[in-house]
């Protein structure tokens, strides 16, 4: 920085970084797409051994990549030392479901993943460690980090669903034929997963209301089976899973968290615009105490002294259409809440 102090780096550590979203967003991460084009970043990778391998191979490329933000990469199977000093974590390695897996095995598997992680990190973190968990079912897993980690305020813990409110900015933005920069107002409620709620009500098309530029035909019914899908969509063209797209949003939540929704690029240049994030609920909208859900969102961005939070955007009018929707999804996430709490991975309250 010219004439000025250097800054600190921020160190960044990101879990499963031998995987496909790791790949897809370390370089980014490395290139101030994340945290901006004046922070400088350390990049930690967080591998078990078998993967080891290719976050190593990544990590040859990120010094062929010169970047000049970045200004170390380590590399650690260890969650202690992976997390030590570790200012945001991006949990993105998880265990993935496998053929004749319940849904029960899924949520044990990765309990044994993120409780311990989130002991490392409440143990081991900065004090102003803010976590995004990527890795599925990401709001549960969130879930399990946040209750391991009692010393660290619950709100650092956020689950993304912003894949889910970007793409249901880019299918409206498609389906009203519409630049994306011309929609606003999107919300995703609830669990990423198929009972989320994409909600168009408050959302507008170049100021026109999206439902009558849509048709609440479609926007209240192919449109949100379309977007909650959109990741077996994915899975089924692709022959594998969201993984760009994927590394894009985590990338974006984080963003706009530490940056502000106002400077964000997704808001067009326009101030109080909102996005989507899941979150531990306060009980804003009648949603249950504890459960990390997602809701809309606006940060203003760290200002020196606490990092910045997440603010839910209060006082949204909620109609009996979507009352039902999010009640389905909330109710969802109550009951993995339930599962993990039987099984033993969050302290019963
Ligand atoms: N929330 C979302 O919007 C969203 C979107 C897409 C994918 N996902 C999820 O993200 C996760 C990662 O996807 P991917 O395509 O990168 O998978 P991947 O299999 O390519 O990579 C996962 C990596 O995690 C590592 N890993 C496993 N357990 C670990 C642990 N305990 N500590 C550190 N690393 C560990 C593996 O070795 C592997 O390298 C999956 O759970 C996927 O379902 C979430
Ligand atoms: O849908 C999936 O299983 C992968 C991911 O969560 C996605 O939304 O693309």
């Amino acid at each position: 920085m010219a004439g000025g102090e250097a800054r600190r780096p921020i160190t960044v550590t990101v879990t499963g970084a031998g995987g496909q979203i790791g790949y897809a967003a370390l370089f980014r991460i490395a290139s101030g797409a994340m945290l901006g084009p004046e922070q400088p970043v350390a990049l930690r990778l967080l591998e078990i051994p078998q993967g080891v391998q290719a976050a190593e191979g990544a990590a040859l490329e990120l010094v062929d990549g010169a970047f000049p933000l970045l200004t170390s990469v380590d590399i650690a199977t260890d969650a202690a030392a992976g997390f030590a000093g570790t200012n945001i974590a991006l949990l993105v390695g998880s265990r993935p479901r496998t053929a004749g897996m319940e849904r029960a095995d899924l949520l044990a598997a990765n309990g044994a993943i993120f409780g311990p992680q989130g002991r490392a990190i409440n143990d081991h973190a900065a004090d102003d460690v803010r976590v995004l968990v990527v890795g599925n079912p990401a709001n549960t897993n969130a879930l399990i980090a946040q209750r391991n980690a009692p010393d660290v305020p619950a709100e650092r813990f956020t689950a993304l669903t912003r894949l889910d409110h970007n793409r249901a900015v880019g299918l409206l933005a498609e389906r009203a034929d519409a630049a994306v920069a011309d929609v606003a107002g999107v919300t995703i409620w609830g669990n990423h997963s198929t009972t989320q709620y994409p909600d168009l009500s408050h959302a507008t098309v170049a100021g026109r209301p999206a439902l009558d530029a849509v048709g609440a035909e479609w926007g209240r019914g192919a449109y949100i089976e379309r977007v909650a899908n959109r990741g077996a969509e994915i899975i089924e063209v692709r022959g594998g899973s969201s993984v760009a797209s994927a590394a894009n949003a985590a990338i974006d939540h984080v963003r706009d968290w530490v940056l502000g929704t106002d400077a964000s690029p997704a808001s067009g240049g326009t101030t109080g615009a909102w996005t989507s994030a899941a979150l531990p609920s306060t009980g804003h909208y009648g949603i249950p105490e504890g459960i990390i859900a997602s809701v809309p969102v606006r940060s203003a961005g760290d200002a020196g002294g606490e990092p910045a939070r997440w603010e839910v955007v209060d006082g949204l009018e909620i109609d009996a259409f979507s009352r039902a929707r999010i009640d389905a999804s909330v109710a969802e996430l109550v009951a993995e809440r339930d599962q993990v709490e039987a099984l033993g991975l969050i302290p019963s309250e």
